[in-house]
């Protein structure tokens, strides 16, 4: 199956377990992936075919930054919803990355795949 994707995309947002993360701002950064058919759109060369991942970047980017979460897991789960139930997606890849969460790691975060 074709694919669409996003990679290192950067929001921010209220995210966190502990008290002192819920009165300030912190970066996820997001990397998505769409099951898409990439033919009709090529064929035509027409953005109304394509799964358009600008208006989905900014879709997500709202979602995102608007709600306050405790957990990186909730944060995915959102997005997958979204994007299957608004996007007319079949199948899709979310891993949300917390950078700097984690003394000595470089990213912690989480991926799930979920099917419409
Ligand atoms: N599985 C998870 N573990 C943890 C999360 C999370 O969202 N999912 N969050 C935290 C804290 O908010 C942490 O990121 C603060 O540095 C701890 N564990």
């Amino acid at each position: 199956m074709d694919k669409v994707f996003i990679t290192g995309l950067e929001v921010y947002c209220t995210i966190g377990v502990y008290d002192w993360e819920k009165s300030i701002r912190q970066k996820l950064v997001l990397d998505l992936e769409m099951d898409h058919d990439n033919r009709p759109a090529a064929e035509r060369d027409d953005i109304a075919l394509a799964l358009d991942y600008d208006r989905l970047s900014r879709r997500v980017t709202d979602l995102v930054s608007q709600s306050p979460l405790e957990l990186v897991e909730t944060v995915a789960e959102r997005v997958a919803c979204v994007i299957l139930g608004e996007f007319g997606v079949a199948r899709v890849r979310v891993r949300v990355a917390k950078p700097g969460a984690v003394a000595n790691a470089r990213e912690v975060g989480v991926e799930i795949v979920r099917e419409a």
